[in-house]
């Protein structure tokens, strides 16, 4: 449905946008993350049409939109967006907010859309209010509204919900997605916040200094993180020192692991090992015995930190009925489903996120 192809994009001399290759099927959401200024909203403006590739091409339904020597005219690709300010009209009503790209259609058909949108959104009785009458997550609904009345094949939405209060981003991204999914439209989402991508996305891209490092679902790029970059950006996590005994058993303060496919790696090497705070479980029969540096409630768990005999701060995400207190010891053992290492190169640092 959308392909970008060895995508590059340059603003005068510099290339922001490098070598860029992704899809998404019918109906798929995407999700760009990455540090500021990485090339995520360049990708968006050139999807919508804004920004001329330097090489690489766009295809939308098998067609391409863009390359270095052609481009489709924005209003020809049915392609929508919804910013992150919403740019709504404040003097026009929720109604005529909505059905403002709708010039062509009757009276009754635009108030027919307008129904069904609203409905859709989930605000069947607001058609009337003035914009500054409703929530920053209503206006967010009606946003999405107006961007979905042309009947988009494909919706842009950068930093949809950046003004909003971060505990309310998930429950509406939450939300959207099954709007999106209702109507089988391909979305691509750019945002800071990669809770909202987990709650959002199907495929989500990490960008670093305008290369996509990798291009997965989240439970991969959680799960299996492609480089440290990745590993460090998505997740909370630490890295363990370890060396490995053979190619296939690492040796950390925590115990001995082995997986039988690892990277390129050599008995005596030096690695570290990527453990996530739901790897380290709170065991009072090990023992293994780790002091509570700190805790943070959170509702069901408590994410504590906890300094290991050597100095090392690991994670440990634990059900909230087991409360300790900062300075208490607690046995803790370490339950890898999988390996994931990164040879240790110099200059690398093992830490917290
Ligand atoms: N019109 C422009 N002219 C020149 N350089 C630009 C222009 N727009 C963006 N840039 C530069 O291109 C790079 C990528 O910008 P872009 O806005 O795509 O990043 P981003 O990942 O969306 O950042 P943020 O998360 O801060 O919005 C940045 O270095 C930015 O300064």
């Amino acid at each position: 449905m959308l392909a970008l192809e060895q995508l590059a994009i340059a603003y005068g001399p510099h290339t922001v946008v490098k070598d860029i290759t992704l899809s998404l099927a019918e109906g798929q959401i995407g999700c760009l993350v990455g540090p500021s200024g990485c090339g995520k909203t360049t990708i968006l403006r050139a999807i919508a049409g804004f920004e001329a590739p330097q090489s690489g091409q766009i295809r939308l339904q098998g067609q391409a939109v863009s390359t270095a020597l052609q481009q489709q005219a924005p209003e020809q690709r049915k392609v929508g967006m919804v910013f992150q300010d919403f740019a709504l009209f404040p003097h026009l009503t929720v109604a005529d907010n909505i059905s403002f790209g709708l010039q062509q259609h009757s009276k009754a058909q635009k108030a027919a859309k307008v129904k069904q949108l609203l409905q859709l959104v989930g605000l069947p009785d607001l058609g009337q209010r003035y914009i500054h009458q409703l929530s920053g997550g209503q206006q967010q609904r009606v946003a999405l509204a107006r961007a979905l009345a042309p009947e988009p094949k494909v919706l842009l939405l950068d930093e949809p919900f950046s003004s909003l209060d971060a505990e309310f981003r998930e429950v509406l991204a939450r939300d959207i997605r099954k709007i999106l999914k209702q109507l089988q439209i391909t979305a691509v989402l750019v945002t800071h916040d990669q809770f909202e991508a987990f709650a959002m996305a199907d495929m989500i891209g990490v960008m670093q200094h305008g290369q996509l490092q990798q291009w997965a679902t989240p439970y991969e790029l959680y799960h299996r993180p492609a480089s440290r970059f990745v590993a460090d950006f998505v997740g909370r996590g630490v890295m363990l020192p370890g060396v490995m005994l053979d190619e296939q058993r690492v040796e950390t303060c925590l115990g001995i692991f082995r997986q039988r496919y690892l990277p390129d790696v050599r008995a005596g090497d030096h690695v570290d090992v990527l453990i996530r705070p739901d790897d380290i479980v709170h065991d009072d029969e090990s023992a293994i015995q780790a002091t509570v540096a700190d805790k943070a409630f959170r509702g069901s768990h408590i994410l504590y930190t906890l300094a290991l005999t050597g100095g090392e701060l690991v994670y440990c995400l634990a059900l909230s009925h087991h409360n300790h207190a900062i300075g208490e010891q607690i046995g803790i053992r370490l339950d890898l489903d999988h390996l994931v290492l990164f040879p240790r190169t110099l200059g690398a640092v093992s830490g917290l996120n």
